[in-house]
């Protein structure tokens, strides 16, 4: 294992990840193996999860479909280094924040969505120039061979690598040494990997789990509302993170609640459950197990049937449900929704925040200034008010969890940014020394006050030149503004002003020319002279 990551880390340090051309290579090539290799991914779904080719390909394929969509057309721009605010001290000098890749990342997959949740954090280490070990959930085996038998065939295969295998696997690759590491699963792992990563202080990203609450207002439309949770509860077999975990509601809404969840329910997968091809199954029998203990002593509203054969849990509703009970304990993960009443929404948003800080928090009403207060008044990892799961799909919203939900995010540019070091660049000159003077030793009064008037902008009244500074200082900042505004004739090299001359690509970094486009301001000379004079 120790050699395969040397290979890897080799291929990194070679160079060729980072240019800009590269990536999108890689990244269009990735596009290809989705699009020529789509009956194959939907049928490894299909086959870990019991899952239908349809609802493979709009969980899963198109989500990352649109991710590197997204990619591939902003990319360009995201590499580009962006230009910083400057003070006086530094105004004749370059400063800019460029993004470099951190180096060899690992992603570690969950099996819930074995495909999106391992393709769509690559996408995100690959836009950022790094190099990646892919280790997809051993609980999904046939996605995980075929990650291992596809990305190779279409990625560059010393960069990219996927690594199979179980806990004594993921273990060996823990001891490793990353430059970044991300994982998806849950909390108690969580706790390893952080706990590994820390051995050789390599930042993580946690994408965990936990009981996402779901707040029913009586200023609500519930045929709404229940379709909706519905959809979000009994996807997947409810083996979603961002599922709604239990709802909260007055008492009064209750029975209403499971009438119409019943009805949906009824409406989305027929009077045969079992054979309806939208409901699948769970993934092992141990889960299994684990979610049929959650039932037992509790007042089952609706559903309860189980099939251990085939691992069948049907939707189910648990009403009156104790908030100590052990469904109340942990996340389910599975298809039982049960529902807490509380008083109100003060009393609702008590309970969310006596508890972990959940991956995600669902409120459902009509009245806006109760869900902007119930979001204001709560944390969670992220919200979607009137309806459910959807905050996932918006690659313009950064997705990750809070406190025991997971730590950082990413999903488009929140991708490239987690896989990314953001760099300060200053870009000084070997002349001008004389402004540099106040910095050096011996220090003095009149050091200090210059610095003060350089780095704080504050000046001593009693200073004559120093407000004669200030003055220059603010007539050398209106003419660079109106340098900055006006249109200037193309044969002046100032023309592209300081922010232009800062777009830079990191292919063309080997190019880089950072010109200098600030010319010495008119007035600076006499400002040197007077520096010099009060030195
Ligand atoms: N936040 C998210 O995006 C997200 C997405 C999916 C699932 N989840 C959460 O993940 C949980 C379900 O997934 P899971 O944990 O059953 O997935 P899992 O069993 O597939 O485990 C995830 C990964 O951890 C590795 N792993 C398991 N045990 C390990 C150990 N002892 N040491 C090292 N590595 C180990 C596995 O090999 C696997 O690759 C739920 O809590 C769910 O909410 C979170
Ligand atoms: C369109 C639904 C995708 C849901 C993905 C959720 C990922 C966490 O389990």
């Amino acid at each position: 294992m120790e050699s395969r990551i040397q290979r890897v880390r080799d291929a990194f340090a070679s160079g060729r990840s980072r240019p800009l051309r590269f990536r999108l290579q890689q990244l269009e090539a990735l596009r290809r193996m989705v699009q020529e290799r789509e009956k194959d991914i939907l049928q490894a779904i299909g086959a870990d999860l019991c899952k239908s080719e349809f609802n493979a390909y709009s969980q899963e394929v198109i989500t990352i479909l649109g991710e590197l969509d997204l990619v591939l057309e902003n990319l360009s721009e995201w590499v580009t280094a962006t230009p910083a605010k400057k003070n006086l001290l530094t105004m004749l000098d370059e400063a800019y924040v460029q993004p470099e890749p951190l180096g060899v990342v690992l992603i570690i997959g969950a099996w819930n969505y074995p495909f999106v949740l391992t393709i769509q954090p690559l996408i995100g280490a690959i836009a950022a120039g790094n190099a990646v070990i892919i280790k997809p959930s051993e609980l999904s085996e046939k996605t995980a061979q075929l990650l291992a038998k596809l990305l190779p065939q279409y990625l560059d295969q010393e960069l990219y690598a996927v690594i199979n295998g179980g806990i004594p696997e993921t273990t060996e690759l823990l001891k490793q040494r990353f430059d970044h590491i991300l994982y998806t699963g849950n909390t108690a792992v969580g706790r390893i990997v952080m706990e590994a990563a820390a051995k050789h202080l390599t930042p993580v990203t946690l994408e965990l789990g936990g009981k996402s609450p779901c707040y029913i207002d009586t200023d609500c439309d519930l045929d709404v509302a229940c379709r909706r949770i519905t959809w979000g509860k009994y996807m997947n077999c409810g083996q979603t993170c961002i599922a709604p975990d239990y709802v909260l509601c007055e008492p009064s809404l209750q029975h209403q609640i499971v009438q119409k969840i019943k009805e949906t329910v009824k409406e989305f997968y027929g009077e045969n459950i079992k054979e309806s091809p939208d409901y699948e199954r769970i993934i092992n029998l141990r889960h299994f197990k684990r979610i049929l203990n959650l039932l037992e002593g509790q007042k089952i509203a609706f559903g309860g049937e189980t099939d251990e054969a085939t691992r069948y849990v049907a939707p189910t509703i648990l009403t009156d449900v104790d908030p100590e009970a052990r469904v109340m304990q942990e996340e389910i993960f599975g298809p039982i929704l049960p529902i807490v009443p509380v008083k109100d929404a003060d009393e609702a948003i008590k309970f969310i925040n006596s508890r972990e800080k959940p991956l995600a928090f669902y409120i459902f009403s009509h009245n806006d200034k109760l869900v902007r207060r119930m979001i204001n008044s709560t944390s969670s990892g992220g919200v979607t008010a009137n309806d459910v799961i959807m905050h996932f799909t918006l690659s313009s919203l950064p997705f990750g969890g809070v406190g025991s939900s997971g730590m950082g995010a990413y999903h488009g540019k929140y991708s490239f940014d987690t896989f990314s070091h953001q760099r300060p660049c200053l870009l000084k000159s070997l002349k001008r020394e004389g402004a540099n003077k106040l910095r050096y030793p011996p220090n003095s009064q009149s050091k200090v006050d210059w610095a003060k008037f350089f780095i704080l902008k504050r000046f001593n009244r009693g200073k004559l030149g120093l407000l004669l500074l200030a003055l220059l200082g603010i007539v050398a900042a209106v003419l660079l503004k109106l340098r900055l505004r006006c249109p200037v004739s193309s044969d002046d090299h100032r023309s592209h002003g300081p922010a232009l001359s800062l777009r830079v690509r990191p292919d063309t970094t080997e190019e880089r020319s950072y010109s200098n486009s600030w010319l010495p301001l008119p007035n600076y000379s006499s400002v040197k002279q007077l520096m010099n004079q009060s030195f």
